[in-house]
């Protein structure tokens, strides 16, 4: 089967916003007027198609993206729903590592909101290019103008309208495109009857000079235009475009468009957006990878290239099992043959591929350069692994996730579901690399671990409704961390005598901070103090002791640990007998290396009305915080700030209290650092206490 669209006339995109801005609104028309969906699904009333999880519903926020294909004008658009609350940044981040361009959409009544700042701010980091939707021209207090100033304001965006609203709020009747200067009725409900009118003549002035606007804001970045505006001509209506295609694509401009999702205005407009400005697989910077020699290597987005994927997504579905979510980067591949996962070094079998809208599926035989689809069946594949052509292995550059920061003992209500719920944490954490299970030795209670409050709750409330393990939760903790500070060489010796065979296991460690490169094992024994087949055993030995910590039980991190003596017994020594051996070599490290314990500190960002600084500054500073920034943004202030995340629980309510409700934040994860003694020594008697 050949291909059904040219790379040329291929887009995959994501939807990105703060929360309630309209994400899934948006998505919902554009499968609808692309002929997907035939009934226009409420995100309100829960009868929408991408929020297709029953927690969605409920909650009415998209949590899981969900890739969905969608046909417009001869080209085939790939959607990647991306979730806007801030626990899920994992989610927006994997995504936007896989799109081509976005769709950032506003809520015309706020412009941009902290939320957006924190996903526009990961888009330029991945460098993908945006156009801007403002939405919600119909509701009360929609004002277009403003929200293109918040974009400039608070973004630092080089921006221009491309379109200007007829209208607002209620009396939002239609669109004026400022680059081809015409201007369009909406005269039904549904947004499918549209009629070209004049521009109404009270808006013909500022129309015009929105137009000059944008030839000269576009001029900046390219040398031609630049010569036509100061020579006082006028570009062509495919000069114009071409200039904004091209600014747009390398992520220094981003036009503005408007409409209403729910009033069903714009979402065509939008989508001949999409088209125009946003950028084929081919008009974006190959991506770069390493061969197993090392080699740094580009892979043309090309058919013809030797197929390489990434996976970004892993969701376990009731029906067909598990799917993994891939974008292909280069060269293709057919259902029921095998590719190399490089990541891992494993074969895998690709043994149906589907092409998703939503939750309903469509089986494909084979997958392109620049495809989005997914792959039933993959066994060792998670979310960042590359797939590839057996003969021409490469790992393309993945994602970063961040650290699971916040822990919470779970018991299953009855006992007896005890192994059903680690079944299912194990599940759940296979789908979500930002989620970690575990049991803590020394209480025997089983930890879920994730980035926020947030994911913690909805692993739990999926537990109970995929699952059907219903569990107890204990209070929110910090995951703290533990290290070392100092070098020392310790000894650990396990020897029972005990009737017939005895045990005999003998090392000598040397224990030694390893700022940022987590934990290493060397062997530098000399004359086989230590047998060869125990060498391995010593490692993994001090590997498991290290989860249940030096000080506090927490997990013990950036540690090498050098093997360098020890001794064997010919008949008592074994495998089991070194790795406990190494264990205790690690209690005594416990005494000698100055263990300390280590906290996450986050990068917490909050914006209130300006004759509130004083009081979120205050505030700050009694949460061990310290400033990094501020900022005047017109009568608003945005604070940022790093503060440790055990000193943020219950933040919203104290902020809102102290803002009379006006003042909002986002927070991600910045780094662990050392817990200062007097607060150390309060969290190891607490643990001890409990
Ligand atoms: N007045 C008006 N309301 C809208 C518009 N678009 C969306 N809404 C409403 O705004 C609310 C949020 O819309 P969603 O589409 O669920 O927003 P979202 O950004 O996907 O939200 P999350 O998935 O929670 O991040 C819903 O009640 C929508 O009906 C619009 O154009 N005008």
């Amino acid at each position: 089967m050949a291909r059904e669209f040219s790379l040329q006339n291929t887009r995959n995109i994501g939807i990105m916003a703060h929360i309630d801005a309209g994400k899934t609104t948006c998505t919902e028309r554009i499968l609808y007027y692309t002929g997907v969906n035939h009934k226009i699904g409420e995100t309100h009333d829960g009868a929408s198609t991408m929020d297709w999880m029953e927690q969605e519903k409920e909650r009415g926020i998209t949590i899981t993206s969900a890739a969905t294909t969608a046909h417009w004008k001869g080209h085939r658009i790939n959607i990647i729903d991306t979730p806007g609350h801030v626990d899920f940044t994992v989610e927006v981040e994997r995504s936007l590592r896989v799109l081509d361009g976005a769709v950032t959409v506003l809520d015309a009544k706020a412009g941009v909101e902290p939320q957006t700042e924190t996903v526009w701010r990961q888009a330029t980091t991945y460098g993908v290019p945006r156009i801007v939707f403002c939405n919600k021209m119909d509701a009360t207090g929609a004002d277009f103008e403003m929200s293109v100033n918040t974009i400039k304001d608070r973004l630092g965006a080089k921006t221009a309208p491309i379109q200007f609203p007829i209208g607002a709020e209620a009396n939002f009747t239609g669109i004026i495109d400022i680059v081809e200067m015409k201007a369009y009725n909406y005269t039904n409900d549904l947004g499918t009857d549209i009629e070209e009118i004049e521009i109404p003549a009270d808006l013909k002035d500022k129309c015009e000079a929105l137009h000059q606007e944008l030839v000269e804001t576009v001029a900046d970045f390219d040398d031609d235009m630049m010569m036509m505006v100061l020579e006082g001509e006028q570009p062509s209506l495919e000069q114009l475009k071409e200039a904004i295609r091209k600014a747009t694509i390398t992520g220094e401009f981003f036009p503005v468009l408007c409409g209403s999702a729910y009033k069903n205005k714009g979402v065509q407009l939008l989508l001949d957006a999409v088209l125009a400005y946003l950028p084929s697989p081919v008009d974006v910077p190959a991506i770069t990878g390493v061969t197993p020699d090392g080699e740094e290597q580009v892979r043309e987005s090309s058919d013809s290239a030797p197929f390489s994927a990434l996976a970004f997504k892993i969701a376990v579905d009731p029906f067909v099992g598990k799917l993994s979510y891939f974008r292909v980067y280069s060269g293709t591949a057919k259902s029921g043959t095998y590719v190399l996962n490089a990541t891992k070094g494993k074969k895998e079998r690709f043994g149906r591929i589907l092409q998703m809208h939503s939750n309903e599926r469509k089986e494909i035989s084979e997958v392109y350069a620049g495809d989005i689809a997914a792959a039933v069946g993959l066994k060792d594949t998670t979310t960042g692994d590359t797939l590839c052509a057996e003969n021409a292995p490469i790992v393309l550059e993945s994602m970063v996730f961040p650290e699971p920061v916040i822990r919470v003992a779970v018991e299953p209500k009855s006992k007896g579901d005890q192994d059903k719920m680690g079944l299912a944490l194990a599940k759940l954490a296979e789908e979500d690399p930002t989620f970690k299970t575990y049991t803590d030795d020394e209480t025997g209670q089983t930890i879920i671990a994730g980035v926020g409050e947030l994911h913690l709750d909805i692993i739990v409330d999926r537990m109970k409704r995929e699952f059907k393990v219903e569990a107890n939760i204990g209070a929110p903790q910090v995951a703290y961390r533990e290290t070392i500070r100092k070098e020392a060489e310790c000894e650990g010796k396990y020897i029972k005598q005990s009737g017939g065979r005895g045990q005999y296991g003998h090392v000598w460690i040397r224990f030694a901070p390893n700022p940022d490169k987590g934990f290493e094992f060397e062997d530098k024994t000399v004359g086989g103090s230590v047998p060869r087949e125990y060498i391995k055993a010593v490692g993994e030995g001090v590997e498991a002791a290290l989860h249940n910590g030096m000080l506090a039980g927490y997990e013990v991190i950036d540690l090498k640990a050098t093997l360098f003596d020890g001794s064997y017994h010919d008949v008592d020594s074994s495998e089991m007998a070194y790795k406990i051996a190494a264990s205790m070599a690690l209690k005594e490290a416990a005494k000698k290396c100055d263990p300390v314990l280590l906290e996450p500190i986050m990068e917490v960002e909050v914006t209130a009305p300006s004759e509130y600084l004083g009081s979120v500054m205050g505030d700050v500073s009694s949460r061990r915080g310290m400033i990094d920034g501020q900022e005047e943004r017109g009568n608003a202030i945005s604070v940022k700030a790093s503060i440790p995340l055990s000193e943020m629980f219950g933040y919203v309510t104290d902020l809102r209290g102290f803002t009379q409700g006006r003042g909002n934040y986002s927070m991600k994860f910045a780094r662990y650092a050392e817990v200062p003694k007097s607060i150390s020594e309060k969290i190891m008697k607490e643990r001890a206490a409990a």
